[in-house]
């Protein structure tokens, strides 16, 4: 019988505490494929390259982009820690949102299919694996209990079921796999085709190679561990800016209670960057990482720090005493990891001291946005 009360619409999840975080240096036309998902959402753009190029952005679309123009802008000399050239600049997105929750995705990233033929909502699965506990501390072996059809198995001790908040949601790529520049000259065929349905938690003292491609996160969890250091331009490293960001927000992560899942959802992942063009970007990281990782393995936070704040400034300072003899570039990056965590409290003060500023943040009018 139909029903004659009104059907309210249901608003997409976090619709205003969300904001989707962009870097291009190409063109934002992959918008139109998302747009279902999309439309409802904040953009922030952060365009890399040249800042007198004009990126158009699809209609329809809230946002509010940045150039180089607006970051040298808004963070004065603190903008040096700001990668140019690299997609590591997409952390200054994560900067000046004033959103609880981020997404962030590259431009050659489109909807993926799941097996049955369905159109993948990679947001929504982002938006339920935050929402949802993690489990660091005993490994479920159904995988996520807090999915649907899901649950903890037999054995698993009742005390650890509440699980602890989730701080990051790393999602996987069909098509093109997040390969190494190595990885990419021996197999530049190899296409990932295999859809697992799992997501699942990472364990506590476990390390992994967090991908930017496709990664929710939330921001006032651990939005300032979230900085993707210095890469690209006039740097001796890139393309490991997302890794460096991972291991630091997996220690502090780990530090303070917080978790992180890996899993769905999947994108399709349409280019691959050049192997050879890469290699020149990552080698000094193929070799560093042999020290990094037994760096970060060692790393134990003081029980003192207690914000990640608190920890990141910590874990500069380690950098600066430990992986200084490595390279000068380790110098340069501890402080660039302080000025980050500067920047981040300019931009984003306790909520107490906003009120000096009638409750409104501070912020500097983009180079566009949306009308
Ligand atoms: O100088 C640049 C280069 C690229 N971008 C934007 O960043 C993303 C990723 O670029 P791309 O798709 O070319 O790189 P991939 O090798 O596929 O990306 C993976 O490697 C990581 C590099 O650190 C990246 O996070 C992974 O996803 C696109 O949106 C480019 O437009 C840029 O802004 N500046
Ligand atoms: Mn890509």
């Amino acid at each position: 019988m139909a029903s004659s009360k009104p059907v309210t619409p249901v608003s997409p999840p976090l619709k205003d505490d969300l904001d989707i975080v962009i870097p291009t240096i190409r063109n934002l036309d992959f918008l139109e494929m998302w747009r279902p998902f999309f439309q409802p959402y904040h953009l922030i753009i952060v365009q890399d390259g040249d800042p007198t190029r004009t990126i158009r952005v699809p209609e329809g679309f809230d946002y509010e982009l940045y150039n180089r123009n607006d970051v040298n802008k808004l963070l004065g000399p603190k903008a040096s820690c700001i990668s140019f050239k690299d997609s590591a600049c997409r952390c200054f997105g994560f900067l000046v949102s004033k959103k609880k929750y981020i997404f962030t995705i590259d431009d050659d990233c489109f909807v993926a299919k799941d097996p049955t033929g369905n159109e993948i909502n990679a947001l929504a699965q982002h938006i339920s694996n935050l929402l949802t506990p993690s489990t660091p501390y005993f490994f479920n072996t159904l995988y996520d209990p807090f999915r649907e059809g899901a649950d903890f198995v037999r054995g698993y001790p009742f005390s650890f079921r509440e699980g602890v908040p989730t701080a990051i949601s790393h999602g996987l790529w069909l098509n093109i796999p997040d390969y190494d520049a190595p990885t990419q000259l021996v197999k530049p065929l190899e296409r990932n085709t295999r859809y697992v349905d799992a997501v699942m938690t990472i364990p506590k003292g476990t390390l992994f190679p967090m991908c930017g491609m496709n990664l929710g996160f939330d921001r006032e969890l651990i939005g300032p561990a979230m900085y993707f250091g210095l890469m690209g331009d006039g740097q001796p490293i890139g393309r490991y800016d997302d890794m460096w960001a991972g291991w630091c927000a997996k220690v502090i992560c780990d530090h303070l209670g917080l978790g992180v899942k890996t899993g769905l959802p999947y994108l399709w992942h349409s280019k691959a960057s050049n192997p050879f063009v890469n290699l020149k970007k990552e080698y000094k990281g193929i070799y560093w990482q042999e020290q990094l990782i037994p760096f970060f393995q060692s790393v134990a936070l003081p029980k003192e720090c207690t914000t990640v704040q608190e920890c990141y400034l910590n874990l500069a300072k380690l950098v600066k005493e430990k992986l200084g003899d490595i390279d000068p570039y380790f110098h340069k990056l501890s402080e660039a990891m302080v000025m980050w965590i500067e920047a981040w409290d300019d931009l984003n003060p306790p909520k107490e001291a906003q009120a000096s500023t009638n409750g409104k943040p501070v912020k500097e009018e983009p180079s566009s946005k949306s009308k």
